[in-house]
This record gives C-alpha cells, structure tokens and sequence, in this order.
C-alpha cells in the first residue's frame, strides 16, 4: 500500500532527524546444525505432548474448585489425556527440538540477556527471524519475548505514527489512525488497540464478528485518511477462520493496512505451514502477519513478519519489544529446529486435518478447523462435564464468563 508505505517513511525520517531510529545489535555466536534425525511417522515421544501426569492432590483441588464438591469416586489414575494444549503439531517433545534446546544450553546457558537492542540478539534470533520472513513470504522478520508482546508492539508502533508526524503536539482528530478490530480479536491485540486509543494516537472502530458489511459500512463512514484492519486469522474462542479473501477485497477498496494475528495457523495451515494467508493464497495482500512461536511451533515467543521499513519502525517503537529482555537462546535453538522439523516431517500437518475429519465424523458437528468448540451454554452444564471429562482421563478446559458472553460457556478443544 503506497499510502502507508510514505507514513512508515516519514516516520523513519523523523525517527532518523531525532535520533531515535534504532537497530538490533548482533552478538556473533556459532550457528546451530541442522537436526541429526527427522521421521517418517509418529513415534512414542509424540505421546509426550498430550499425556500429563497430575497428583491426587492436585486432581481433587480441580475437582473442588468452583464450588463442586469432590469425592471419593473422583480418584482416577491421574493419567490425562491434553485436549487444552495448543502444540498442535506435537514439537514440542520431538528429539530435535530438545536436543537443540540442551545444547545451546550446554553452550550458550540462556545466552545474553537483555533487550534485543542492547545484547539479546544474537545469529540464532536472526536465523530464525529469516526463516519465519521466508515461511511468511515478507521480506523481514522481528522477534519478540511472546504473541500478545509481538501484538502491543505492532499497534504501539503504529500508533507513534501520528505522533511522529504531528510534530511534537498530540496529534489533531484527523491526524489519528482509524483501527477497526474484529469484536472476537484475541485480548493481546485489544490491550494494544487500548494502548494507543489512550495516547490519542489512534480511534477504534470494532465491526460485528467477521461481519464483512458492517466492515464495509464502518470503512465507508470513516473520514479518517490512515485506515488499519486487524484480526485474528482463526479465532481461538470460536475456531472459526477471518474470511481473508474478502478483507482482501476491501482492503482493495479502502486502501487500508491489513495486519493478522496468525497464532493459531502458523505451521498448521497452508501447504507449506506458512499458516491461514497461505490457505488462503493471499499473503501477499497481508501488510503485517505476526504470531506466536508457543503454539504450532511448540516453543514460545513471538514474531511479526513485515517490511524492513515497518520492521524498523517497530523495534524503534514498539515498547513491549523494546522494554522486554530477548528469547533466551535454547528457546530461540528449538524453534529453530521445530521449523526445520515441520518442514521435513510434513505428515504432521496432515495428521492435524485428518484428526479434524475424523472428530467431525465422529460428532456429526460442524467443524472446519483444528480449533473445535463445543457450546454447552451454563457456567454448571460447563463445571460438570469438565469433572465427567476428568474422571474419565481427559483434560479439556472450559472456558467461562468472562472470557466468553454469559450462557455460552463451552470447551475448547484442540
Ligand atoms: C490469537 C492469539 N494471539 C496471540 C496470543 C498470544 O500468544 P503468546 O501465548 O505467544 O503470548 C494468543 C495466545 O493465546 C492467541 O490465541
């Protein structure tokens, strides 16, 4: 988008003339080896990630909490089975990830630590940022400690738009960007809309759930000339996808910046797991896609693959990157691997789609993706099959007001 690409550089210039304009700072380590072993199915670590241990104790307080009283026949093995994990290609316990983890450990120890921009970037952050910008198709890459920081760092950045180009005041109402949010976002990117409506940098604008009219008409009534759409690509409340193809139609339209929250997709959706604008085909249209590295990638942290100009104005803007200490290396060495893993063991993806046939047989419910959400309505219909579920070996969290509107208590299972 030319429009916004001449406000990132303006911002820069101004960032530039002030002196403000910063940049990670490489700490040379020696870079990782590909992983020894990679395989052609699953194998018994695999169970690992959906299987926990809990002890009695800890399994009765469960059953007592929210106000249900245990008993005797609550005693089960204490064996369960995950259904609330978010590893949905099971990386986390594979072979290389953990070996990649122990040795930058024995190496590395947790590395430097301090902020990327003062000494906690090293080859490893910047290996990993160059292979998530090549899986994104985007030309970079920024890391980030976790998804909700990657989340406030994109919209504190762009919210210092207009207070970079207003030169010094606050900037007038029709200087401030128009963000217009999906009402089911995920609460990361409502924080740093928050944020930025709070500095006056910026007015939210939230359209009804993947309601592409209300969009439309809110778009088309909007006088404000700096226009950003931000939503989730799978909504993890409702497992149901953004519909892309038509944001990118009125991203067409109106011109606007496209920012989406891939969380859920990243690796396990698109051919390549290059996450749900890969589904979809789109990727191209996507100005900013940012997720988080704790959920298909197994491990933990965040990234935002954009521009290098826009990468630049983050990290010279976006606090919650700036102001928080880097991923630790053995972190930033497993997800490198995990990356590499998802590549070669593509089989993963596909287990994940036909898990997701194979429940929608099984249930005759509607469901289009790996994300499955069960309503059951009442806080007490929700609290007893937990319970029902537990005694039987399986933990699935229910998730209750306030997270989700009164009587749509439900399980989320992934
Ligand atoms: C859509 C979405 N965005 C962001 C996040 C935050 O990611 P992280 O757990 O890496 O902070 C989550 C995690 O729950 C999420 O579901």
């Amino acid at each position: 988008m030319a429009r916004w690409d001449a406000l990132v550089d303006a911002a820069l210039a101004s960032l530039a003339a002030r002196r403000l304009l910063f940049n990670t700072r490489l700490i040379s380590l020696t870079p990782p080896l590909a992983p020894s072993e990679t395989f052609a199915g699953p194998e018994p670590w695999d169970r690992d990630t959906v299987e926990v241990q809990i002890d009695r104790n800890s399994l009765q307080q469960w059953l007592a909490a929210n106000g249900v009283v245990s008993s005797q026949e609550d005693e089960v093995n204490g064996k369960l089975v995950l259904f609330s994990g978010n590893d949905y290609m099971c990386l986390s316990s594979h072979p290389a990830v953990r070996e990649a983890a122990v040795k930058a450990a024995q190496e590395y120890g947790m590395g430097p630590r301090g902020s990327s921009l003062i000494c906690g970037y090293t080859t490893y952050h910047k290996l990993v940022e160059e292979s998530l910008a090549e899986l994104q198709k985007k030309e970079d890459c920024l890391l980030c400690p976790t998804g909700f920081s990657a989340n406030t760092a994109v919209m504190t950045a762009l919210g210092s738009i207009s207070s970079l180009l207003s030169a010094g005041r606050k900037p007038a109402e029709d200087e401030r960007i128009a963000i217009f949010s999906d009402a089911l976002n995920h609460a990361s990117t409502i924080d740093g809309i928050r944020l930025v409506e709070r500095q006056q940098e910026a007015v939210a604008f939230v359209y009804r759930h993947r309601d592409m009219s209300h969009l439309d008409s809110l778009l088309s009534s909007c006088s404000l000339e700096r226009k950003v759409v931000v939503t989730d690509s799978i909504f993890s409340m409702d497992g149901d996808f953004a519909l892309l193809p038509e944001l990118v139609k009125l991203r067409r339209k109106y011109g606007f910046l496209l920012v989406v929250d891939d969380a859920h997709g990243t690796l396990v959706c698109g051919e390549n797991g290059g996450g749900v604008p890969e589904l979809f085909g789109c990727e191209n249209n996507i100005d900013i896609c940012l997720g988080s590295l704790s959920k298909g990638v197994g491990c933990q942290g965040g990234f935002i693959a954009c521009s290098t100009p826009w990468k630049r104005l983050i990290l010279s803007r976006g606090r919650s990157f700036i102001f928080s200490t880097s991923l630790p290396v053995p972190v930033v060495a497993s997800v490198n691997a995990a990356i590499y893993v998802s590549k070669k063991e593509i089989w993963r993806r596909s287990t994940i789609w036909e898990h997701v046939r194979y429940f929608a047989s099984l249930t005759k419910l509607e469901i289009t993706s790996p994300i499955i959400v069960i309503v059951v309505g009442s806080e007490e219909a929700a609290v007893s099959a937990h319970r029902h579920l537990l005694r039987s070996g399986f933990l699935v969290q229910p998730i209750r007001p306030p997270v989700v509107p009164p009587n749509s208590s439900r399980f989320q299972i992934i």
